[in-house]
Order: C-alpha cells, then sequence, then structure tokens
C-alpha cells in the first residue's frame, strides 16, 4: 500500500466511539476488558529515545484454595529491519542484533519471563525473490551460531526465556536449510528447537524454494516459566497444528509470523485468538512490521508488473486469552514490544468451564482423518438429488 500506513484499529475505534458505546463494542470484539500493566519509567524512555513503542496488559485468573497464581511475563516483539537489504550480510544482521538488544532490554525492564521474537528476526523476509546469495547466507546453526549466540548471554543476563525464530542451516545434517525457532532457557543454554511444519505457497510467500516441512512433530518445551510451542505463521491457517501443541501440554503457543496486509490482515485478529479459545491456551502472535524492497524485481505469479518489495507487513502483534478476551495490538507501523501477565491458572480454569477437552471426540476424528487421507476416500454426502 503506498503512501501513510493506517496506525491501529484500537485507537480508530477510540476515536470514533466513546462512553458504554466504545465499553460494548470493545466488550463485543475483543471479550473482557484487560487491565493496564503499568510500564516502568525507565522502559517508557528507553522506547520514546529509541522510537519504539512499549504497552502493557494483565490477564487475570480466579483465586483458587490449592494452586497458587502461576503469573507469568510474556514479552512480544516486533520490529522492521534496519539496513535496506542492500547492504553487506553482516552488517544487516548486526544493526538488527543492536535493535533487538535495545526491545529485548525494555522487556527486562518491564520484568519479561519469556521472550518471542518474530519470524526470521534476523533478516529481510527475502523468501519473495526465490533468489539464494545473498539471503541463504543469514541461514546459521541453531546451536551455536551468532543469533544463538547473541541471545544466550540477554537471556542469562536477564533470567529469561527466549523463543528465537531463524532461517536455520543444519550443519549436522546435510546442511539444510530449515524454519526454526531455538529455545534458549533462562540460563542462557539451548533447551531445543521446532520447526516450521506448514510452508506456504501463496502469493509472494514462495518459501518452499528454500525449506521443506518439519519432520519434528509438535515439541513442547517445559521451562522455567511455563510449558509452550511455537506454530511458526503459516501454521496458524491449521487449526490441527495448534491442537497438536495445546495436546502436548502448551499453556502457551507463540505464533511467530512475517505476513503482509494486503494476504492476511483480516484473519490475523481471528486465528491465533480461536485457537487460544479452542484450545484453553494462551497465544501470541507475532508480526514484523514495514515494507523490504530488495534489489531484483520479482513477479507474484499473478499477470501483475514485477516489483520490488513485498508490501507493508502490519505489526499487530497481540495475545489472546483462553477465555476469549485478547490485548490490543501493538502499531501497524512501529517496533514494537508488548508485555502481558498471565496468569497461566486460567488454561485449567476455562478448560473445566468451556469442557472443550472433555467434549473433543479425538477418537472419533482420528478415525475419520485416517480414512479421508486415504486416496480413495469418499467424501460423506447425502445428496437430494
Ligand atoms: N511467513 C509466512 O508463512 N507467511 C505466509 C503468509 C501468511 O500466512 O499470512
Amino acid at each position: 500500500m503506498a503512501g501513510v500506513e493506517f496506525e491501529n484499529v484500537e485507537e480508530a475505534l477510540e476515536k470514533g466511539l466513546s462512553g458504554r458505546e466504545l465499553d460494548e463494542v470493545t466488550r463485543i470484539l475483543y471479550g473482557k476488558k484487560l487491565e493496564k500493566l503499568e510500564i516502568p519509567l525507565a522502559a517508557v524512555a528507553a522506547a520514546e529515545k529509541a522510537g519504539f513503542e512499549v504497552k502493557g496488559y494483565i490477564a487475570t485468573a480466579q483465586r483458587e484454595q490449592l494452586r497458587a497464581p502461576r503469573k507469568v511475563r510474556i514479552a512480544a516483539i516486533q520490529n522492521a529491519i534496519v539496513l535496506p537489504t542492500t547492504y553487506p550480510v553482516a552488517e544487516q544482521r548486526h544493526a538488527i542484533f543492536m535493535r533487538i538488544e535495545q526491545l529485548i532490554d525494555a522487556a527486562a525492564l518491564c520484568g519479561a519471563n519469556i521472550v518471542c521474537l518474530q519470524e526470521a528476526w534476523t533478516m529481510p523476509f527475502a523468501f519473495c525473490t526465490r533468489e539464494r546469495l545473498p539471503w541463504t547466507e543469514f541461514a546459521e546453526s541453531a546451536e551455536t551460531g551468532p543469533s544463538t549466540q547473541f541471545l544466550q548471554k540477554l537471556a542469562g543476563k536477564y533470567n529469561m526465556v527466549i523463543v528465537s525464530p531463524i532461517l536455520e542451516r543444519d550443519e549436522a545434517k546435510d546442511e539444510v536449510i530449515w524454519n526454526t525457532a531455538v529455545v534458549i532457557s533462562n540460563k542462557g543454554h539451548v533447551i531445543g528447537k521446532s520447526r516450521k511444519n506448514h510452508i506456504p505457497r501463496v502469493g509472494d510467500f514462495n518459501e518452499s524454494t528454500y525449506y521443506m516441512e518439519s519432520q519434528l512433530g509438535h515439541p513442547v518445551f517445559d521451562t522455567a516459566f511455563g510449558k509452550f510451542g511455537i506454530n511458526i505463521c503459516y501454521g496458524r491457517h491449521h487449526p490441527q497444528n495448534w491442537m497438536m501443541y495445546a495436546l502436548n501440554g502448551a499453556e502457551i503457543i507463540f505464533n511467530p509470523s512475517a505476513t503482509v496486509g494486503g494476504l492476511s490482515e483480516p484473519l490475523w485478529g481471528i486465528e491465533a485468538r480461536n485457537a487460544a479459545i479452542a484450545n484453553h491456551c494462551f497465544t501470541v502472535g507475532i508480526n514484523r512490521v514495514g515494507t523490504e524492497a530488495f534489489p531484483n524485481e520479482f513477479t507474484s505469479g499473478n499477470g501483475l508488473p514485477a516489483h520490488k518489495d513485498f508490501g507493508h507487513f502490519y505489526g499487530s502483534s497481540y495475545v489472546a486469552c483462553p477465555d476469549g478476551s485478547r490485548t490490543p495490538s501493538l502499531s501497524r507501523t512501529k517496533d514494537g514490544v508488548l508485555i502481558t501477565e498471565v496468569d497461566l491458572n486460567q488454561c485449567r480454569q476455562v478448560k473445566d468451564h468451556w469442557g472443550f477437552r472433555m467434549t473433543q471426540r479425538l477418537d472419533l476424528y482420528a478415525r475419520s482423518f485416517t480414512e479421508a487421507a486415504k486416496p480413495d476416500y469418499k467424501p460423506q454426502i447425502i445428496r437430494d438429488f
């Protein structure tokens, strides 16, 4: 989209509505209103100085007699690339590292326990080009690569778990490239990794040129601050993908993404939120911001002229809760840190209330999926002719 980008849906609602009408529209669209979390002055000052946004919310649970509250502060970080895509790879990456350090420092000031970065955060989202060099040079070892080493220091320093979605080169196995999220513990060691399960072949998202679907299943990481899984970007369109992380015990499912307004924006606020409701867990949608232009033109396979940019990455990161409530979004245009204090006890409380797990009938669907996956499957249709 050319010209000035529209800033934020919630701000537009607040400009147009007020009083009881605003409260009712917000309740119906967003669920129970989440209280604001006070952001420490040092974080506000750092954000103002460096030109990013910090917002905070609190998602409560009922008090229980036998379980203490399990409060965890989740930080979702969204950002634009810093240097043009024509700069040397090492310089582009270093500039992003420096920016991410500012954002993580601010998250730490807000007491973040788990931080998740956006998909392929170390690089421009160059997969639209279908070119290999220089973009594949951003790929690195999940266990020992530069971004892992960089984040290990911050994780240890701030006692925070960090989810780092990168372009991985599996140095131990055929040097193949993967779209991977590395999980770094609050002590600074690599706990493990999860890979993207569903690879897009839509619009300019030509990612199947670079990497294949994960063979690692749906790992859930049991960390000092709760159990979570990572459903990378396009996987959010697949309800079964969310469901499998939840069945493996995830209380939080992160959805680090890179997606543009022209393609997916009307779906964005629905999919992660619906997954939180359906699976009795918290979900965290994180999307990059900005417009990234590439040196060479590429086409979108739709008959329109070749072009050099992808369109606008609309940010709008948010957290959705098991009870259907959600935070407002971060900006559509600015880098930002969204801090959400959640009480993980809400997962089981909502599970007991709505009972979707109890009524899910996995055995029925297991049989149906097995049949539907057969090449000679006949859909169950009853015809009126
Ligand atoms: N990165 C990625 O998977 N993007 C696909 C587009 C979308 O799912 O919105």
